[in-house]
């Protein structure tokens, strides 16, 4: 298997303050992923900021788009994403039209399973529609509430379906090994890194950590 990535969630809303935090985690880190608060917050400039600070770094922008799938995405792909995000739940079609967006850009669509009641059939026919990567997500809601994102990983990866899995929800240090193991591609790290006292230092020991496995 291809070395898993290491994507850093930029939640904060403050512009100065996500370029800030890239640049400190920007050795240890392979995607920069602009948060859903964050790209709403700030928008386009944002992508187009730090498209041109970090020309050697994978963008993801969490649209978590719910329609108008293409007319949606497309604009961020223009100004320099590489991944755009959509929700399974938002439906076939609005998928369709983010990997349409993507696909015209030379870039990749992944499909948010957050809240998805069927995870299995949506990751199945979105795969089927080209998406590039699906991701099994807890969000910050649901992990306030106690849930992790574990277990729908071992049953999606057990599909050995032809996407890469990303996972995301509350991963840390203690945790990102067994996702590793349990056949995740990309690994999404917020909290866990932007909420330590050194996030240099948290991005470093992740990336340790990931790579010993
Ligand atoms: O996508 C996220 C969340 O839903 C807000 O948009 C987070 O970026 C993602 O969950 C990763 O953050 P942590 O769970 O803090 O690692």
């Amino acid at each position: 298997m291809a070395r898993p990535l290491i994507q850093m969630a930029l939640d904060s809303l403050d512009f100065d303050q996500t370029v800030a935090l890239a640049e400190q985690v920007a050795p240890h880190v392979d995607i920069f992923e602009i948060g859903t608060p964050c790209i709403k917050h700030n928008g386009v400039n944002l992508v187009k900021a730090l498209r041109a600070k970090f020309p050697d770094k994978l963008l993801l922008v969490d649209l978590k788009t719910m329609d108008a799938g293409e007319y949606e995405a497309t604009p961020f792909y223009a100004a320099g994403a590489d991944i755009c995000t959509v929700l399974g739940v938002s439906g076939l079609a609005t998928c369709k039209g983010v990997i349409k967006a993507a696909n015209a850009h030379g870039a990749e669509a992944q499909i948010d399973l957050i809240n998805v009641s069927d995870k299995a059939a949506c990751a199945r026919a979105t795969a089927e529609a080209g998406a590039q990567i699906v991701g099994i997500h807890t969000g910050l809601d649901a992990q306030a509430a106690g849930d992790t994102p574990f277990g729908d990983l071992n049953d999606i990866a057990r599909l050995g379906l032809p996407v890469r899995i990303s996972v995301a929800g509350g991963i840390k240090q203690s945790t990102v090994q067994d996702v590793v193991r349990a056949g995740a591609n990309i690994i999404v790290v917020g909290a866990a890194i932007y909420g330590a006292p050194s996030p240099a230092e948290a991005a470093r020991e992740i990336r340790e950590l990931v790579d010993a496995v």
